[in-house]
């Protein structure tokens, strides 16, 4: 299965994601897609949308310590809610769907959440660190929401216009 990523401005990262009810073969090949893709791109977390799949599946696979991603930390994390969220913390996001752009969002410092695996079993999960941030990241996009639309007013006029040029660098140089 060919994935390609759906960039910003793109409206299609602007739709609701829908809960996934059949557990079968082709939600498998697009997750077994999903993750070489994500780690190819750079990726530590990729939600379906935007590999232009509105479905409310995603997967996380962090770097370890030395900054590898190894299979066995692979997350595949379907229709999940939150059930419980403490805490405050700021870190720099990116987003493969934003490329080159970074900036702190704030986020829940904990969260568990509960949702499906590939066979659709309930599992809970407690997260915090990293993990939750990455949880709290791909969620949103299941929403239709970027990390750029919790920046403030003067960082968002910030961003437009740098993304703007950006754009434009990318496609001269194409
Ligand atoms: C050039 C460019 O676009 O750089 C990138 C930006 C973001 C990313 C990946 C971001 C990513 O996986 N975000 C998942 C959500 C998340 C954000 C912050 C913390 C946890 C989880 C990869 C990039 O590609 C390269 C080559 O570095
Ligand atoms: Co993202």
């Amino acid at each position: 299965m060919k994935l390609q990523i759906v960039e910003y401005p793109d409206k299609r990262l602007r739709q609701k994601s829908q809960e996934v009810k059949v557990f079968d073969e082709k939600l498998h090949e697009l997750l077994d897609a999903m993750h070489p893709f994500m780690i190819e791109t750079n990726g530590i977390g990729l939600a379906a949308i935007q590999v232009a799949h509105p479905i409310r599946a995603l997967v996380i696979n962090l770097p370890d310590e030395e900054g590898e991603q190894h299979p066995e930390n692979l997350l595949e994390i379907i229709n999940p809610v939150i059930v419980s969220k403490a805490g405050e913390t700021t870190y720099q996001e990116g987003c493969l769907s934003v490329p080159q752009f970074y900036e702190d969002v704030k986020r829940h410092d904990m969260i568990t959440i509960n949702y499906q695996d590939r066979e659709g079993n309930t599992k809970t999960l407690d997260a915090d660190g990293l993990l939750a941030i990455a949880i709290q990241h791909e969620m949103d996009h299941l929403e239709g929401i970027l990390f750029i639309d919790h920046l403030s007013y003067a960082r968002r006029k910030k961003f437009e216009k740098e993304y703007k040029r950006m754009q434009k660098e990318r496609k001269k140089s194409k």
